[in-house]
């Protein structure tokens, strides 16, 4: 390799040297082997290329191929509204304190996960206790920390608002949140090139700081000029050449998780038309996995639950901007429902095989409403500067499967429809 196409490599964070091999079948030598031996010479090649992940894909398409043979099944929602309950009943267990910098994501992804489950499972107790537990992370009402006594964070701030969107006021906690202090921090973090720091102190720069710093401020109506100066072109400079999104313009891999901050930021600006869609739709596309019916994040991994909203959330925004859907959802939704269902003790997976926790159980069951959903946008009908989006259940009748009935989510913002609309008309005067 040459030295450039060897930086290239480490730019892609390929670890393995490229190989480049060009099987033409319509050269004559090609078209003259015997059908077996063109079979042949392929898996030689296969092998050439074989990964660690080409391997354990293998195996992943194995396990889903026969849970997916088996008799369709439906949402087991009593069992994972029980492994839900549990985490407000329980003391978690010492091995979760990887995730005592998270603790407004634990609270936003359990809340969450029980509205969208039905609307009534996050009772007033349950609201309470999310809301005093928040403002007990930040007396102050923001911006939030990952848990007491820890510096103010981004993603943290994004998740305690997206949790305090479920609680319906409960103890007038919309009314405690500092939307001055937000506001004011939130164009600290603000960079030259149009990003966003996580942190003052220590953060890094990428599209998710992008899309928590634009949804919290849109969310509580201080989406102002100032905060969104340069914005759209640090997010036009993150699409790669494959269509998707990575962290930082110009460097990283296409990646699910970005594409989303990327995508979801585009809709808040109202400015999806300013990126190549039509790319975009094409590497969304290329997320599916034939065999296993769900989607992976990046080129060449494994299928995982939590890209049903990565990539399932994009592909609905995408829809509603009037692009049409890009995913199969009808597969999708077997994916969901016959691979990624616990079913001793409750909660959503990853994939065969894998133990269920908050964040796939979340986003798993999002990817499962969006999937029963179709999605457009009434841009005359705009709250705060947010437009609204229409969401529709599809019709049982259109369908391989019945319906599991969640509420309705909101692509861009990732709570329900409902509780968002709600929340937002409650900050409909300026600061
Ligand atoms: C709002 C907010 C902060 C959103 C974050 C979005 C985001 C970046 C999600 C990515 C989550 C994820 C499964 C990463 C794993 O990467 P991996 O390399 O381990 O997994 P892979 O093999 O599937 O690529
Ligand atoms: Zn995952």
């Amino acid at each position: 390799m040459t030295k450039i196409q060897n930086s290239i490599a480490k730019l892609l964070g390929k670890k393995r040297e490229v190989i480049e091999r060009v099987l033409n079948e319509d050269e004559e030598e090609y078209k003259s082997l015997p059908e077996q031996e063109s079979l042949h010479s392929i898996e030689e090649i296969m092998k050439e290329i074989e990964t660690e992940t080409i391997l354990d894909r293998q195996e992943v398409i194995e396990s889903c191929i026969e849970l997916l043979m088996k008799e369709p099944k439906l949402l087991l929602k009593d069992s994972h509204l029980n492994y839900l309950y549990f985490a407000f009943t329980t003391q978690f267990p010492p091995n979760l304190i990887a995730l005592d910098a998270s603790q407004p994501w634990m609270l936003y992804w359990i809340a969450n996960s029980l509205k969208v489950l039905s609307r009534e499972s996050l009772s007033e107790d349950f609201q309470r206790r999310v809301a005093r537990k928040l403002l007990e992370i930040s007396p102050e009402g923001g911006p939030f920390g990952g848990g007491i006594g820890q510096i103010p964070h981004i993603a943290g701030t994004y998740a305690a608002i997206n949790a305090l969107s479920l609680c319906n006021n409960i103890e007038g906690c919309w009314d405690k949140i500092n939307r001055k202090a937000i506001y004011e921090w939130l164009l600290k973090l603000k960079q030259a090139d149009g990003g966003f720091k996580t942190c003052l102190e220590v953060g890094e720069c990428d599209t998710r700081g992008v899309y928590c710093a634009l949804s919290v401020a849109s969310m509580l109506n201080v989406l102002t000029p100032q905060l969104c100066d340069g914005v759209l072109e640090y997010l036009i400079n993150c699409q790669t050449y494959e269509g998707g999104f990575g962290a930082t313009p110009q460097v990283d891999e296409a990646h699910g998780g970005y594409t989303f901050c990327a995508v979801a930021s585009l809709m808040i600006l109202k400015q999806l038309d300013k990126i190549n869609v039509e790319a975009l739709i094409q590497w969304c596309s290329s997320r599916q996995c034939f065999e296993e019916r769900g989607l992976n994040g990046r080129s060449n991994k494994l299928v995982d639950g939590c890209y049903s909203f990565w990539i399932g959330g994009t592909a609905a925004m995408i829809e509603a901007a009037g692009y049409g859907c890009c995913i199969d959802q009808n597969a999708l939704h077997e994916y969901i429902c016959q691979c990624c269902q616990n079913e001793q003790g409750g909660g959503l997976i990853d994939k065969p095989g894998k133990s269920p926790d908050f964040y796939h159980t979340n986003y798993v069951l999002l990817g499962l409403s969006i999937s029963e959903s179709e999605y457009s946008l009434q841009e005359d009908n705009i709250t705060n500067n947010i437009s609204t989006i229409l969401i529709r259940s599809k019709q049982n009748n259109s369908l391989s499967y019945p319906l599991s009935n969640l509420n309705s989510i909101n692509p861009v913002y990732g709570v329900p429809n409902t509780d968002l609309l709600n929340f937002v008309k409650h900050f409909n005067t300026p600061l």
